[in-house]
């Protein structure tokens, strides 16, 4: 089998085109127009690539959007200060600290001191809490796993009863993923670095997440014939057949053999990537619509009116 290749670039270029019209709408009746910052320590080139896309498309999203770039050095103190004055700012409907932050800042002080309501990222303990007890629709949920959620469910429909196995057990990605799964009603396992033979756990899924950070590590002969397989990873790799001190992405799945078994399978580049971006729009824009008092969207329905369109 051939797997279909799940066009996550495209499918994220139709949600921010929905988005934007949902915006401009928002704009016009209530004068709010979502706003979003993004703070971003240090300089690391990677987060650097992430928080420019993320600023692209909040103008695409017709948004307000500001970006904070401290320094590397910078005290936690004056950090708190910072995200104090954006929780209180009110054309700032959304907030996101990239990650990973220096050593010397404690990350979880940072993102607890976040606004629940403001939380885009989804990574405050009453979003994780909400999201755990059964009331995702109350939640900000993380974008990355959402994303995931919305490719998975565009392939296969209904999840209800599937094995899926999420490998990998972060905050970010690994443990709500698999939170958006249980409640989806599919039988989920967790597995991480100290799980026992992988592969054949593997093997028992009709769904895959691969969110672990090494480089092709999931291999096509752990894939279940049909299966459903999302590459989260993102890692750079030498790639010397591209001329000398050339890189190039990758994801946790070995494609050119997991494309062989599985029944679908998203790209790296080009898969869950540019969701985390949309879905990250989509949140803000849910936080912009709270805040005015207004009822959420279901950003899967309206992608689903590209489709039939
Ligand atoms: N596409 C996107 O939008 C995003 C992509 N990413 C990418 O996703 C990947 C994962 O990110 P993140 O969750 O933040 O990573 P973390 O490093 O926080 O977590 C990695 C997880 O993988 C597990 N793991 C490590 N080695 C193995 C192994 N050999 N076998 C099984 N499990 C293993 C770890 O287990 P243990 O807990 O036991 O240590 C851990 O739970 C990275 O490539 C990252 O770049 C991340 C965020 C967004
Ligand atoms: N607070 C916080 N929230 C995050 O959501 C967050 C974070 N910190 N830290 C880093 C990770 C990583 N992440 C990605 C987002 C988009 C792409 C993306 O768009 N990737 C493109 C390729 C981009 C390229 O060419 O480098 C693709 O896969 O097609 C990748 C990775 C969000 N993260």
């Amino acid at each position: 089998m051939t797997a279909e290749r799940i066009d996550g670039k495209s499918i994220a270029a139709d949600l921010r085109d929905k988005i934007a019209v949902e915006a401009k709408k928002l704009i016009d009746e209530t004068k709010i127009v979502p706003g979003i910052a993004v703070v971003i320590v240090g300089e690391d080139p990677a987060s650097k690539v992430y928080v420019a896309s993320k600023g692209k498309a909040a103008k695409e999203c017709n948004f307000h959007s500001v970006q904070h770039t401290l320094p590397e050095d910078t005290p936690e103190a004056d950090l708190l200060v910072l995200i104090e004055k954006l929780n209180t700012d009110d054309a700032i409907h959304g907030i996101l600290v990239q990650l990973p932050l220096p050593n010397h800042i404690n990350e979880s002080k940072v993102l607890n001191l976040i606004r629940p309501d403001k939380d885009v990222d989804g990574f405050h303990p009453i979003n994780v809490g909400l999201l755990t007890a059964g009331e995702r629709d109350k939640a900000l949920v993380p974008c990355t796993p959402a994303g995931s959620l919305i490719l998975a469910k565009r392939v296969l429909g209904n999840l209800s009863g599937k094995n899926a196995v999420v490998i990998g057990r972060s905050n970010i990605v690994g443990k709500p993923m698999a939170a958006l799964l249980l409640a989806e009603s599919c039988t989920v396992t967790i597995a991480h670095s100290r799980t026992k033979d992988l592969p054949e756990v593997v093997r028992g899924a009709d769904i895959v997440v691969a969110a672990v950070g090494r480089p092709q590590m999931v291999k096509g002969d752990w894939i279940k014939e049909g299966a459903c397989v999302i590459d989260v990873g993102i890692n750079r790799i030498d790639a010397p057949e591209r001329g000398e001190g050339k890189t190039r992405l990758v994801g946790d799945v070995d494609y050119d053999s997991a494309v062989e078994r599985a029944g679908s399978i998203t790209p790296v580049p080009g898969g869950v990537g540019p969701m985390t971006i949309a879905l990250l729009m989509a949140n803000t824009l849910t936080a912009a619509r709270r805040a005015a008092g207004l009822s959420d969207l279901d950003f899967a329905a309206l992608l689903a009116e590209v489709e039939a369109a």
